[in-house]
């Protein structure tokens, strides 16, 4: 029953609809900012009373916030529903892109969160939902979920291999593709198996889908260079295996990965953009690939990658990750500053 509550939830708030979270004795409605309206709103809130939460990266970009803990972009921040707070203000509030073209009408005042889990997890399903983490809130509500319903939707543990077959890929003729998916979330995860294992540790690619460099051949990142070579790699190797993860934008979706590189073409590098959309700087959860390898029957590994967060967060779900293997491909007058930034803010290994 709580299952199917939070797809409901993520769904109405696709829609634009009220959802209710609890903590403990209490209950937050929330209405997403992104996908109400100003009718919408005078329903969801007649009195204009309604404060505004948002997440700490995006109050520290609006100094509503006078400290940043660069692990806790994404926690709870509440704004006083001010009377020159109305609709296209709480837009403004929500959405930086629009930040450099309106100067926003404050003065705004954070004040204390109330039921600070329930706000928490207000900001993951807006997440999961691929939307702004932005809402309207009031206290009261009706069908609350709660923050481990939200957990349980995101818990791999219910992943299951649904079918496998054969897939000869460009580089790897000799290959298999086997799907995974768990009965709570809509995103379907593939490894592709490359050769046979000789009782050698396979290699390992975590490659998290990337629509415009996997598909589109975007030269601002480095994926779909990096999705081949790892194919040819493994090859090589003789035997392994990539998974490809349903993780656009390193877990904040297509729609804010855009957004992001919106605020890149503002001058913004991609952790700022990240953080002043109110997102952590990586979303991902390597739970997901932990499974996956374990489905697989592969819990020692070796992992092309040069982020030593991958191997930590494969690491912590119980994969023994015995070597990491870098994965350099050579940069693009595009990519060059992503590449740096990477290097020099999010530790990624030269
Ligand atoms: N939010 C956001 N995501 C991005 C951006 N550029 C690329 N991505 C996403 O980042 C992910 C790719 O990262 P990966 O190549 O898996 O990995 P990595 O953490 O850089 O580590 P490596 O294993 O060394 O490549 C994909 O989901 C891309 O969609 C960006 O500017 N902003
Ligand atoms: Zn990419």
């Amino acid at each position: 029953m709580s299952a199917r509550a939070v797809a409901q939830a993520v769904d109405a708030l696709r829609r634009g609809w009220p959802i209710a979270i609890r903590d403990g004795a209490d209950v937050l409605s929330l209405l997403a900012i992104e996908t109400a309206d100003a009718a919408r709103l005078a329903e969801f809130d007649p009195d204009a009373a309604a404060p505004v939460l948002i997440s700490a990266g995006r109050a520290f970009t609006l100094k509503l916030a006078n400290q940043l803990d660069a692990a806790t972009p994404d926690a709870p921040v509440l704004v006083e529903r001010a009377p020159w707070l109305e609709f296209d203000g709480a837009v403004a509030l929500a959405d930086p892109q629009l930040d450099l073209a309106t100067p926003l009408k404050g003065p705004f005042r954070a004040v204390p969160v109330i039921a600070p889990d329930a706000a928490s997890a207000a900001l993951r399903l807006a997440r999961i939902a691929g939307l702004l983490p932005a809402f309207f809130v009031r206290c009261g509500g009706a069908d609350a979920i709660t923050p481990a319903d939200i957990d349980a939707h995101e818990d791999p543990a219910r992943l299951r291999i649904v079918t496998r077959a054969r897939l000869p890929v460009a580089g790897a003729e000799d290959a298999e593709i086997v799907a995974f998916r768990t009965p709570e979330s809509p995103d379907e995860h593939i490894a592709l198996l490359i050769g046979h294992p000789n009782g050698q540790p396979p290699l390992v690619r975590l490659h998290s889908e990337c629509l415009t460099g996997d598909v589109l051949g975007s030269l601002k990142c480095d994926c779909g260079p990096q999705l081949h070579a790892a194919i040819h790699a493994i090859a090589d190797a003789g035997w392994g295996v990539l998974l490809y993860l349903r993780q656009e934008g390193r877990g904040i979706g297509l729609i804010n990965k855009l957004r992001a590189y919106a605020l890149q073409d503002q001058g913004f590098d991609t952790v700022d953009a990240n953080t002043r959309l109110g997102f952590a700087i990586d979303a991902r959860d390597f739970g997901v690939a932990g499974q996956m390898l374990k489905l697989l029957g592969q819990d020692r590994i070796r992992l092309l990658t040069n982020n030593p967060a991958k191997v930590a967060g494969l690491q912590a779900t119980g994969v023994d990750v015995i070597e990491r293997v870098p994965h350099h491909l050579p940069p693009n007058p595009h990519n060059e500053r992503y590449l740096a930034t990477k290097r020099d803010r999010t530790g990624h290994q030269l």
